[in-house]
């Protein structure tokens, strides 16, 4: 290759030219002028693609962050990233800069999903008025309250259920296709169980109705939502995000287009069923709320108002796709914990038998369970299932510690180093419930457990989420003990995760046995 370059001399002296400018770059690109962020040095065109891990970016950034400081920038090709690192950095910006990095960073994958509407992906007056009547209507819809409990512990009796009836009582958890597969002595069945039961509390709310896991038309569009949440974090669509015009030649890309597509059929459908059966006077459900809103809207005379039926859709959509894989691969991780760490699942065992006994677990009871509740945020603190959060966007120019970001820049509110900020935690990588405990076994809360992230974008559905982990978790350790299956150690049990827009487990088997 080099010898047909040095043979042409036109070749030879554009050759010399680029090796000229990289050395130019090299000798005097610094991130840290002008009082920018300081940040390793990358090259033209690629900036500093080549010095991180594509597949475990956030831990590459939590490194960079170890030599750069809490606010450094990389490039990544020609677009500037911030990245926020440490829990008081992170609060500082989410909750006393909120205005200014409360913006989302709509990148060319959110764009093509979502096209600006909904809820998590858009910005300006039509996110404010997206994201304050999703929390009003969910409130209204008994999030957080008695109503979203029945739910929740409807959804975890066929749940129980669904596992008991396999009556052999082993079963196995595959972790990354999030595929519970049940295996009895004859019976094999591919069991969508966890995110069933987790996506038709959403499907409750959102639609007024629940399906079976036995629907092929369910079943399907979880795993379709699911391997888009795969597909998003892979790190051929993290290019796509730099080099858009990549797009076409991507196999990842064109998969997800089809999955979108054919995802926005089935939900439009069940909409404009809603739509059809609408009584203004009886709301059923989020999209009735929608509806009645819009036309009250229209009743007055304002056709122009943010009420749309894109808005409508992509805010389901959102609310779905946010609501359901980020809870279900929780409620995974807490399993495998537990097989990994027997002498922690007995301790939550021996709690939950003392103090609940054989009755149904009710949210009451979390105050009187506080070795289980620490279980659950050591969970969450751990398997850091969004490492990244989303990424934000300055909203105008802006001065932080110190150091001037310029308006519209990329900023990454790091968790990892949040949750696993060596300042704040005792034990900052390993399993510890203690984290969660004082002396006398009470629990405490702990200001850098945000896994919900905090400020202006924090979660929307951190109390449904927060009731969903609880219930579930603890109707599940009531029921089944969880442990490796035969011929596998604890110590096999790989808590390494696998990679996506949310970190699961990796692929792995579990066996649940019944406890009655
Ligand atoms: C364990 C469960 C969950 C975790 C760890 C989680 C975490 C997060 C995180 C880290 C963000 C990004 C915040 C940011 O970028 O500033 C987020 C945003 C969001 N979450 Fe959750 N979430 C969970 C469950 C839910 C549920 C159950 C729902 C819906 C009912 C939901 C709805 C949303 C929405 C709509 C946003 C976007 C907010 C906005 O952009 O204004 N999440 N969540």
């Amino acid at each position: 290759m080099l010898e047909v370059i040095y043979q042409s001399p036109t070749s030879a002296s554009l050759f010399g030219l680029v090796v000229a400018l990289l050395v130019l770059h090299l000798l005097f690109s610094s991130f840290s002028s002008h009082g920018e962020p300081p940040g390793p040095r990358g090259l033209p065109l690629i900036g500093n693609l080549f010095q991180v891990d594509l597949k475990r970016l956030d831990q590459s950034l939590f490194n960079l962050s170890k030599k750069y400081g809490p606010v450094f920038q990389v490039n990544f090709g020609p677009q500037k990233v911030v990245v926020l690192a440490g829990y008081r950095t992170v609060k500082h910006a989410m909750v006393n800069h909120a205005e200014e990095f409360g913006n989302r960073d709509i990148t060319p994958i959110f764009r093509d999903w979502t096209h600006g509407h909904g809820i998590i992906f858009s910005n300006g007056d039509s996110w404010r008025e997206m994201r304050r009547f999703a929390l009003t209507t969910l409130k209204d819809l008994g999030m957080g309250r008695t109503m979203s409990q029945e739910i929740i512990l409807q959804e975890c009796r066929y749940l129980i259920k669904e596992l008991e009836q396999f009556g052999d009582k082993s079963f196995e958890l595959v972790g990354n296709d999030f595929v519970l597969n049940i295996v009895a002595d004859k019976a094999f069945t591919d069991d969508l169980a966890i995110t069933c039961a987790v996506s038709n509390v959403i499907s409750t709310l959102m639609y007024g109705k629940r399906s079976d896991c036995t629907d092929k038309v369910f079943c399907d569009t979880l795993e379709r939502e699911n391997k888009t949440v795969h597909l998003i974090g892979s790190a051929s669509i993290m290019i796509y995000n730099i080099f858009p015009w990549l797009g076409y030649f991507l196999k990842n890309w064109r998969d997800l287009m089809k999955n979108m597509a054919k995802d926005k059929l089935v939900k439009e459908k069940i909409i404009t069923d809603l739509t059809e059966t609408l009584d203004p006077e009886t709301c059923r459900c989020f999209v009735d709320a929608f509806l009645i809103r819009k036309k009250q809207l229209e009743d007055s005379g304002n056709y122009n108002s943010h009420y749309h039926k894109d808005n409508l859709f992509y805010s389901v959509d959102n609310l779905f796709a946010a609501g359901t894989d980020t809870t279900a691969v929780t409620i995974r991780w807490g399993l495998l914990y537990l097989a990994k760490f027997p002498h922690i699942q007995d301790r939550v065992q021996e709690e939950l038998s003392s103090v609940v006994g054989s009755r149904e677990v009710r949210i009451e009871d979390r105050k009187n369970l506080p070795y289980t509740d620490a279980v659950i945020h050591e969970t969450q603190r751990l398997a850091n299932i969004v490492p990244m959060a989303l990424p934000h966007t300055t909203s105008k120019d802006v001065t932080f510690q110190g150091y001037s970001i310029k308006e519209g820049t990329t900023v990454v509110p790091l968790l990892t180093s949040v949750l696993c900020d060596e300042s704040e935690w005792e034990t900052p990588y390993s399993f510890n419930p203690f984290h969660f405990l004082d002396k006398e076994g009470k629990f405490i809360r702990r200001d850098a457990f945000m896994p919900f992230l905090a400020g202006r974008r924090a979660c929307v559905g951190e109390g449904l989420a927060k009731m969903e982990l609880f219930l579930f978790f603890a109707s599940l350790l009531q029921n089944f003990s969880f442990s490796p299956p035969p011929g596998v150690s604890e110590d096999d049990l790989d808590l390494e995760p696998a990679v996506g827009l949310t970190f699961p487990p990796k692929p792995q088997q579990l066996c649940a046995i019944s406890r009655h």
